[in-house]
């Protein structure tokens, strides 16, 4: 069986099979997992701009998400430490990285995310500015900037970098903590931007969170993000323990929430690769047996 992800046949999450004259009978699979597959089971008011319906279709505009590898080995991780199925579960999940989005899981599925149309949408992120009123854009084009340096501007020079000089939020919470206030704000910026889906997304979620996580460079690496993204949410049943985020950091995962707080606060190492080759692993194994059954079938 042969596909190419250029093929016009080729949708999302989909295998396609096409005879392959020149190898005889041998077959080749090869399969892709798409990042934007999670976010699939978005509502379509969670997935719609409110631009003309008519310009939307045309150019396939919609929100899709992105780091939805990560979000599929998240929940399932979380569903593991908390010992539940995942269909059960209301979770916030929460990638920061160099890329940083967020994810409202509601029964196992994604019901919204902070990224768009493309990756730029939500939270601020190392180099990009994420939510920006879309005016900026056209004022910055009407100053006679070109599409690519408005775009370059958006994507390469803005968020941390942009803000502090630095991609590295490490070096960025280290200035921030000796007084810099480039670094103060940056940072203040960021956790605005987290707390601020954070709360969208209790809502959304009805108020039924059972875990927020915390992954992905900055997430399951350092506590200070992590404690303040958390700080003074009691009344949503959100607590953090300061001695068990302080220990759980430099990629080890674990619980972090205080005794008695309802909503349970993880940091879960996120593992993009193990996820692709299981979901790979699925594909080939349901694959095998459909030619097993087919050979059954004709014996
Ligand atoms: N101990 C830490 N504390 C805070 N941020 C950290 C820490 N270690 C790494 N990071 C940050 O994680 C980000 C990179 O995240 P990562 O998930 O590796 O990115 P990528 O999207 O490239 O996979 C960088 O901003 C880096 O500064
Ligand atoms: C989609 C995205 O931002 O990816 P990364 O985190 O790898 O930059
Ligand atoms: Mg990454």
């Amino acid at each position: 069986m042969h596909a190419s992800a250029g093929s016009e046949r080729w949708r999302e999450g989909q295998l396609y099979e096409e005879p392959m004259p020149d190898h005889g009978a041998a077959l080749r699979l090869v399969v892709a997992v798409f990042d934007t597959t999670f976010h699939q089971t978005m509502p379509p008011e969670a997935y719609t701009y409110a631009l003309p319906t008519a310009l939307c279709r045309e150019h396939a505009i919609r929100r899709y998400g992105f780091h939805g590898i990560s979000y599929s080995y998240l929940t399932r991780e979380a569903a593991r430490m908390l010992g539940r199925p995942h269909q059960e579960l209301n979770l916030i999940l929460c990638h920061l990285g160099a890329g940083s989005s967020m994810c409202a899981v509601a029964g196992g599925r994604c019901v919204d995310t902070t990224m768009g149309f493309t990756p730029l949408k939500g939270l601020m992120m190392g180099s990009r500015c994420g939510d920006i009123d879309p005016a900026i854009v056209t004022y910055l084009l009407g100053t006679g900037m070109s599409v690519a340096q408005v775009d370059d501007v958006l994507n390469k020079q803005s968020g941390f970098k942009g803000m502090t000089g630095s991609i590295d939020v490490r070096s960025v919470e280290d200035c921030a903590l000796r007084g810099e206030e480039d670094c103060q704000l940056a940072l203040a910026v960021f956790l605005r931007r987290i707390r601020k889906y954070l709360g969208a997304y209790l809502v959304t979620l009805g108020g039924r969170v059972d875990a927020i996580v915390f992954s992905a460079g900055i997430g399951e690496n350092g506590s200070l993000v992590r404690e303040l993204a958390c700080e003074g949410l009691e009344w949503a049943g959100v607590a953090v323990d300061p001695t068990s985020n302080e220990a759980t950091v430099r990629g080890r995962g674990g619980a972090i929430q205080a005794p008695g707080s309802r909503v349970k606060v993880l940091v879960i190492p996120t593992d993009e690769q193990l996820e692709i080759a299981e979901q790979t692993m699925r594909v080939v194994r349901q694959q095998q047996g459909a030619a097993q059954g087919e050979g059954g079938r004709a014996a």
